[in-house]
């Protein structure tokens, strides 16, 4: 993996990339139907713009009292109107359609991206999660991106083609279609504006959009009515949502001033050209009726063109570009690992000198960290909340690397190891686990899609948690459904839900490293401590003879972390002392002062 907060990653890719890599993905999920999309788009415009031709053969038809021409003229005439009718028609459906076949294409390319970065800075860091929830919240409807893009270019070719046949009447008449430009240009320089605006207030919009959520789902609901904060948030909400939104509405009064003067100029300079047609004596009738209604539709159509472009820009466009950079950043973080993962551990992990600071942070977490994991051994990290417990998890977890010094597997720096293949041979549980609302059997059998349909490897997880307390009472045992909105299914309190947890987490044989950051701080103390003798007993029996294994716990029990073999004590990012538990109380270090304090409390 190459270093994730590369400032190189952070720029948006330029517009044509984005726009041809995105093209590259329609092709992808239908070639031809995006080709015939394209085509019935842009051959729509043609009759559109043709009509000012026939109006104008149709006016010098009937002036000259030819009544075969009046006769042709008008049959064109219509024969445009149906073309042009026929043809919005198919473009509509196709793009559609094509809509349709693109929608879960894009969606699932955006979801895969997302989840198949191996590292989740872009899951934690403000500037990238805003960046991001464009895209998510477009995700669903990002195949429109297509239809707005051929709808761009039907109706430049439009407004092309209107401009030469006025060209036809005179080429200084073509000066008509450079008055239009200031229109173009401005449209151009808003959606810029607006979108500057937009991504300056994201962070609002994710507060006001974090309070909504907070403020309307039931698991907030308790606790917002007995603190009496609803009207607090409710006020905040709306708060978050004015910073957003004033930015933006003062750029948009700004701006139209511009807008309506552009379009003024343009109206002005349309007068002066019918006024120069019509007092050329040489000009025939049907001229004065081409430029009448070429120039008029030029200004429909360069509101079109003008519109079109400022939706396609201020919403399309931005979010081609920002697939392109979620594409370019998950290559940036691809694996550069060249290391097996190895079959078992004799030598143990160890922390080198490791310091790691947050990418777009200054403070760092954890500071020159170095110790040794042996071998099937069980280590339990402690210290004060935010000490960097859970960060040296994730680090282990190759969920971040660090900023400096390394962790060796068998001798071998973790990076150069596949995190795919090294997360395979994990297993574990979190502090911040996630309901999986399936059938109980699913939402353990998750923790390893291998083994997910084997009865007996489940239920053999279910025990090693101390789950089959909970299947004991649940209507339909192991196969009741999680989660009290889907019929007959059941809400669990928060302790068995940690269990269904730590079961997922139990599914994996033969893992080389079980990580358990406080995956039982909703169970009691004693719970936990018979929950963890007996998974640290199985664990030593297992891993002496097997693949030497290594347990990370990470808990603020003492009565639990004193049965550890090695025990790991943080202390404003850095490790202060490490040993055993009797070690560590004859040292009569912050760890045995620790102990007698907690001791003492339960004496
Ligand atoms: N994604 C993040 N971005 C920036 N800073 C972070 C991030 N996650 C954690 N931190 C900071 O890193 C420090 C260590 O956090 P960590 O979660 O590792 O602590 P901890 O020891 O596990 O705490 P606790 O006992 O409360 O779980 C904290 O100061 C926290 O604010």
């Amino acid at each position: 993996m190459t270093a994730t907060s590369d400032r190189s990653t952070d720029q948006l890719p330029s517009a044509v990339r984005s726009l041809a890599s995105s093209l590259r993905l329609g092709y992808r999920a239908d070639p031809w139907l995006i080709v015939v999309a394209f085509a019935t788009s842009v051959a729509a415009a043609v009759p559109d713009a043709l009509f000012a031709l026939g109006l104008a053969a149709f006016t010098d038809s009937v002036i000259g009292g030819d009544g075969t021409a009046v006769l042709m003229s008008a049959l064109a005439l219509s024969l445009l109107a149906a073309c042009g009718w026929l043809l919005n028609t198919a473009a509509e459906r196709v793009n559609r359609r094509f809509a349709d076949r693109a929608g879960i294409v894009v969606e699932s390319h955006v979801a895969r991206l997302q989840s198949e970065v191996v590292t989740i800075e872009h899951h934690e860091r403000p500037d990238f999660v805003d960046r991001l929830s464009l895209l998510r919240d477009h995700a669903p409807a990002l195949s429109e991106l297509y239809q707005q893009l051929f709808a761009v270019a039907g109706a430049v070719l439009r407004l092309g083609l209107t401009v030469a046949l006025l060209m036809s009447v005179h080429p200084a008449l073509g000066l008509l279609g450079v008055c239009a430009v200031p229109t173009v240009l401005v449209s151009t320089w808003r959606a810029g504006i607006e979108k500057s605006a937009e991504e300056a207030g994201a962070q609002h919009d994710r507060l006001a959009r974090h309070l909504f959520v907070v403020g309307s789902t039931p698991a907030a609901g308790k606790e917002l009515r007995v603190a009496g904060v609803r009207q607090r948030i409710r006020a905040d909400r709306r708060a978050a949502w004015e910073r957003r939104y004033r930015p933006m509405a003062r750029a948009r009064w700004a701006t139209a001033i511009w807008q309506s003067a552009s379009y003024a100029f343009f109206g002005i300079a349309f007068c002066v050209a019918v006024g120069f047609v019509a007092q050329r004596g040489d000009s025939p009738a049907g001229q004065v009726m081409l430029v009448l209604a070429a120039g008029s539709r030029l200004s429909q159509y360069v509101g079109q063109s003008v519109s079109q472009t400022h939706f396609f820009r201020t919403i399309w466009l931005d979010c081609a570009r920002r697939l392109a950079w979620l594409e370019g950043y998950a290559r940036t973080v691809e694996e550069r690992a060249d290391a097996p993962v190895p079959e078992r551990l004799r030598a143990g992990i160890s922390f080198e000198n490791v310091s790691f600071t947050y990418p777009g942070t200054d403070r760092p977490v954890l500071k020159d960290v170095s110790f040794t994991i042996p071998a099937g051994a069980v280590v339990a990290v402690v210290g004060e909340n935010g000490a960097g417990k859970s960060t040296l998890v994730k680090l282990l977890c190759q969920l971040y690397r660090p900023t400096s010094g390394r962790i060796t597997v068998e001798g071998t720096d973790l990076s150069r190891i596949p995190a795919p293949g090294w997360r395979r041979r994990l297993s574990g549980a979190f502090q911040d686990f996630v309901k999986f609302e399936y059938p109980l059997r699913t939402s353990v059998g998750l923790g390893d899609l291998a083994r997910a349909e084997l009865p007996r490897a489940v239920d053999e997880a279910v025990t090693r948690a101390g789950a089959d307390e909970v299947t004991a009472v649940l209507p339909r045992g192991i196969d009741t459904q999680l989660g009290a909105t889907w019929p007959e299914g059941v809400e669990l309190s928060q302790g068995q839900w940690q269990r269904v947890a730590l079961a997922r987490g139990f599914m994996r044989r033969s893992p080389l490293l079980t990580v358990l950051d406080e995956p039982t701080s909703a169970m009691d103390a004693e719970t936990e401590h018979a929950l963890f003798e007996r998974y640290a007993e199985a664990a030593r029996a297992s891993s002496s003879s097997t693949v030497g294994g290594v347990t990370i716990l990470v808990s603020h029990r003492f009565s639990t972390v004193q049965m550890a073999d090695v025990i790991v004590v943080l202390d404003g990012a850095r490790l202060v002392e490490h040993g055993s538990h009797e070690e560590l109380v004859a040292r009569g270090g912050q760890y045995a002062e620790l102990y007698g304090i907690q001791a003492a409390g339960y004496r």
